[in-house]
């Protein structure tokens, strides 16, 4: 039967948010709804919240739904399983948003899937549980945030301490990093930004479209994290020289390797990712060479002074930002990218001119990834040599310098002293003898 009154207040956005948790749950990756999928600002904040919490949450949703759907999650059910999480969420984590809401638009919003309306009695019954459990819930350990597949590991590499970081890090979620075109105190005051290291600064706001922000049009910065700006500064290439970006879209090392005054030749495989670097070179007024190719077999005239191969990876170190890389990754899924890693490297190495230099790094904090790529790559490649970093190479980072010259971020550390983290990077530098 077609009902004609109007949708109640606040059904359309958690519908809107179902259906992009339900994608990501799939398996996509999670990009924060725009004005073309909600146009009211309001909405769009409330639904990216509801969202981002589900996703931040996921581990400690993971035991309260398992306490409470006894059946365990019932198969082929549309977005029942999204508009649960989005709901617990709400009742256990968001409580300034009213318990009431969440049950309510929850049983709405189930009814108007047509293969998940015959739950409705069902999810509304949950919520209620979940209500009644809401304070014992809220308190649930902050250590059920980081899945095991990863939480060994990195308790091993990084400590209690920094783990307790990760958590926090991962509940706090990423402010917003640009790199500077050039250094403008009046840019930097109209955007509310503060300096944080280097040519970096953090906008500490979340909700504004970036292409809305001072200075976007006219190419004066680009988004880029604070661990993610460190490797192209480190590379030290014969000043002017031809540099190779491998793996370069969309192009913030890239930008940062012509902002350097290097010639640069940037190389990707994905063609659609090509497309962007294209546009946020001509949008920043900077011109490279650009070609879409294998890393793994790419073969240039002449080798080139430097290479930065900023390789694909895991992604844990993203997690502020895509909390649910953490949860998608496997322990297979490493081991793959460390084979096509080892690939990739060898055929940086090929591209070098002797005396030149290749930084290699990966937005990974699994030490297979970053640590055991660099005593693999010197085991094995005659020529190349460490070249190590040293702390006041990087002012406000020296904490992230090792005691062998990687570098190393992780989302407990304190740019520059900011509270709001960074991603977990790492860095290696090497020269070919
Ligand atoms: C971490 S992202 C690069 C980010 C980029 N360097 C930046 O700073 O904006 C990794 C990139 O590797 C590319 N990629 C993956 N496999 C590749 C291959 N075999 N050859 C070339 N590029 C590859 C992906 O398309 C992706 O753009």
């Amino acid at each position: 039967m077609a009902h004609n009154k109007p949708d109640p207040a606040g059904l359309k956005l958690r519908l809107v948010a179902a259906e992009r948790l339900k994608s990501v749950l799939a398996g996509d990756n999670f990009v924060p709804l725009t004005a073309k999928e909600l146009v009211d600002g309001r909405d769009r904040a409330l639904a990216n919240r509801l969202i981002t919490t589900a996703l931040r949450r996921q581990g400690q949703l993971n035991f309260i739904i398992h306490s409470l759907l006894d059946k365990g999650m019932p198969g082929r059910s549309g977005t029942f399983e999204a508009v649960l999480r989005l709901s617990l969420a709400q009742l256990v984590f968001l409580p300034d948003l009213g318990a009431h809401s969440a049950l309510f638009l929850a049983v709405e919003a189930v009814k108007r899937d047509p293969k998940a309306r015959h739950l409705s009695g069902l999810i509304n019954a949950v919520l209620r549980s979940a209500q009644a459990n809401s304070a014992k819930f809220g308190m649930l350990e902050d250590d059920m945030l980081i899945p095991d597949t990863f939480g060994d590991t990195w308790l091993e590499a990084y400590g209690e301490e920094a783990i307790n970081g990760f958590s926090s890090a991962l509940l706090a979620g990423a402010p917003l990093d640009l790199t500077l075109k050039d250094d403008d105190a009046e840019l930097i005051g109209q955007l509310g930004a503060e300096k944080l290291v280097a040519d970096t600064v953090r906008v500490d706001q979340r909700d504004r479209p970036v292409d809305a922000l001072p200075g976007f049009a006219e190419g004066r910065w680009w988004v880029q994290d604070a661990a993610s700006a460190i490797p192209a500064r480190l590379l030290g290439a014969k000043a002017g020289g031809r540099v190779l970006d491998l793996c370069a879209a969309p192009g913030g090392k890239t930008a940062q390797l012509l902002k350097a005054g290097y010639m640069v030749t940037a190389l990707d495989a994905d063609a659609n990712r090509m497309e962007r670097l294209k546009e946020n070179l001509k949008r920043l007024d900077y011109s490279a060479e650009i070609i879409v190719g294998d890393a793994g077999t790419f073969a240039p005239n002449s080798p080139y002074d430097g290479v930065l191969l900023d390789a694909p990876c895991s992604a844990t170190g993203t997690f502020r930002r895509h909390p649910e890389v953490i949860w998608h990754r496997s322990v297979g899924d490493v081991a793959g990218r460390v084979r096509l890693q080892k690939a990739l490297i060898t055929n940086a190495f090929r591209c070098l001119d002797v005396g030149g230099v290749l930084v290699y790094c990966v937005c990974s904090l699994e030490p297979a990834e970053g640590e055991e790529q660099v005593e693999w790559a010197l085991g094995t490649l005659p020529g190349l040599e460490l070249w190590p970093v040293t702390a006041d190479e990087l002012p406000g980072l020296e904490s992230a310098v090792t005691a062998k010259g990687l570098v190393r971020t992780h989302p407990g550390m304190k740019p520059g002293g900011n509270e709001g983290g960074m991603d977990g990077f790492f860095v290696a530098r090497f020269r070919r003898r």
